[in-house]
């Protein structure tokens, strides 16, 4: 069981056919019919999160979409700061139950682009996007904004942006790996064993992976068989869940810059 709750983010990871999508499938199926918001970043022209559009309040499909997107999501966090604030409490599940705004699930498809630039001209926007990611990561779990990040190879070489990111991810979940960095950004800062149980994963065992949950212990474990059909299924029989961004957002003041920055810890990019 994947719970938001206790494990806020998580880093779901594997070569190609390992089963990194057949758990995304599992999430949808499993939250479609619950009142939370879900919203997607898929780079790779939306070709694996489109078929669940009817139950996305969003979905972010090329780069400066991504950008206003993540805008959006930190606007929300920050409406949902100042509720907090305004009620003397440290997270939204403190707040009275009718003022509680309704989760957020982020889900992101294959990270690597979101990092990866195709010229210069773009490592701005690359580095923005990156340091919007991370910020939404470290001030979400309290106001029930939640990722849950794909990938099939996560390296350092991505740059420093995504080392930072995974310390966020507390939640990890690695599938068959080809490459030891992708295992290692995955598993790397945990028990040694839990690597080397990630690279005896057979590739007859698709959708085995080694799981890092709420009590920080790692476990080898299957997850549940869900297809695309289903998941898409659950989708659409949902759909009248599915907010709309107005409806997400709430309507009280955002915090200032400041208070904002007063609440990031010291090494977080300003
Ligand atoms: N939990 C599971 N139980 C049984 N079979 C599974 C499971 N997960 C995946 N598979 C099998 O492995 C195949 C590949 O899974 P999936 O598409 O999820 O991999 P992937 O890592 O997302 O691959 P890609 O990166 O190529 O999209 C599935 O079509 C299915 O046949």
């Amino acid at each position: 069981m994947l719970d938001f709750t206790p494990v806020p983010h998580w880093l779901n990871t594997g070569a190609t056919q390992s089963g990194k999508s057949t758990l995304v499938n599992a999430l949808i199926t499993g939250l479609a019919s619950q009142p939370v918001t879900l919203v997607g970043f898929d780079l790779k022209g939306g070709v694996e999160l489109t078929p669940y559009s009817k139950r996305l309040t969003a979905l972010a499909t090329e780069r400066a979409e991504c950008g206003h997107l993540l805008n959006d999501l930190m606007t929300e966090v920050k409406r949902r700061m100042a509720l907090c604030r305004d009620h003397k409490v440290r997270n939204i599940w403190r707040l009275p139950e009718t003022l509680r705004p309704v989760p957020v699930v982020v889900l992101v498809d294959e990270v690597a682009e979101l990092f990866l630039m195709a010229h210069k001209g773009e490592k701005d926007e690359v580095a923005q996007t990156a340091t919007q990611l991370l910020r939404l990561a470290q001030l979400g779990r309290a106001f029930g904004v939640y990722l849950f990040v794909c990938g099939q190879r996560v390296g350092s070489d991505l740059g420093p942006g995504v080392t930072a990111l995974r310390s966020q991810l507390s939640g990890r979940v690695c599938h068959r790996v080809n490459d030891p960095e992708t295992a290692n950004m995955t598993l790397g800062d945990a028990d040694p064993a839990a690597l080397v149980a990630s690279r005896q994963i057979p590739a007859n065992m698709p959708g085995t992976a080694i799981v890092i949950g709420e009590d920080g212990r790692w476990y080898r474990a299957p997850s549940v068989y869900v297809t695309e059909e289903q998941a898409e299924h659950a989708a659409e029989t949902y759909a009248d869940l599915t907010p709309t961004w107005a409806e997400v957002t709430t309507t009280v003041e955002p915090v200032t810059h400041d208070e904002l920055n007063a609440l990031l810890p010291e090494s977080a990019p300003a």
